[in-house]
């Protein structure tokens, strides 16, 4: 599938150009320099890049919609909270850029999800040298595990509340809410750090404040909480909701 939608890429360059999306800014970036045929990156590499897009970014962004709409739907006073803040800021309508910056608690709530239902929980290291993690020698080669879901509730680093749902604790950004700066690791840090992480709080909040706009919301009581670590973290049973419509 992905080969044909290239392969039509190719075909339309000289009439359409590649197109405004990500695939369209790769194959541009990836076009053979003049005077070489030889294109900066293969096919199967073009197509890899897409797949990495599509799984890095699509089950991730999804389940953390998945525990914002649970925890919005258990928090009935921050569901409220956040829709005053929706309707305060932009009514009905569909929300533009300067909109979003301006939704505080909604960031804050999706920050607190991010923390209490991390959708990825582990992410691995290799030591590409001989080094030193607090006082534990750690030989090249090692793959170390950081197990993001333990240390998101841990206290020493949180706070005695760590366990609770608190989106206050974001109230003065990411890096002052836990004793660590770099305590969040959602995204995880550093150079390979998530690349989409910007698009993704973008996009969940376009979501969030659609949804709000429109509905109010709470859990089926047919919901069993059992939250489920299959590469992303997920309702084992799914996430049954009643929507109630906000024009009736
Ligand atoms: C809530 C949503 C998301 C979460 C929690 C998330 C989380 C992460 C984490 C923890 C990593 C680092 C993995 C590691 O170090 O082993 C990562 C990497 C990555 N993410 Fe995301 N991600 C999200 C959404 C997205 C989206 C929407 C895209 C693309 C549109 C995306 C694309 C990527 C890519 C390409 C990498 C690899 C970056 C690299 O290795 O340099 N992610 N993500």
């Amino acid at each position: 599938m992905l080969t044909d939608i290239i392969k039509s890429r190719l075909a339309t360059k000289d009439t359409m150009g590649y197109g405004n999306d990500l695939l369209g800014l790769m194959l541009e970036a990836c076009a053979p320099e003049e005077h070489s045929h030889e294109p900066l990156l293969s096919m199967d590499e073009i197509i890899d890049e897409c797949k990495t897009f599509f799984f890095a970014g699509h089950d991730t962004s999804s389940h953390m919609l998945s525990w914002t709409m649970f925890l919005l739907s258990t928090h009935p006073e921050w569901q409220q909270k956040l829709r005053a803040e929706v309707v305060g800021e932009c009514g009905n309508e569909v929300p533009t850029g300067d909109v979003l910056n301006k939704l505080k608690l909604v960031n804050m709530f999706l920050l607190e999800t991010l923390r209490l239902y991390s959708p990825l929980s582990t992410i691995q290291r290799k030591a590409g040298s001989d080094l030193e993690v607090g006082g534990i020698t750690v030989p090249k080669g090692t793959v170390l595990t950081i197990p993001i879901a333990t240390i998101h509730r841990d206290k020493e680093v949180w706070g005695e509340d760590a366990h609770e749902f608190n989106p206050l604790r974001f109230e003065n950004g990411v890096m002052r809410a836990a004793k660590h700066p770099n305590a969040f690791l959602s995204f995880s840090g550093g150079p390979r750090s998530c690349i989409g992480q910007n698009f993704a709080m973008i996009e969940a909040k376009v979501v969030i404040v659609m949804i709000l706009q429109r509905f109010s919301f709470f859990l089926s009581p047919k919901y069993v909480h059992v939250p489920m670590d299959v590469i992303t973290l997920r309702p084992k049973f799914g996430l049954p909701m009643v929507l109630k419509s906000l024009d009736m």
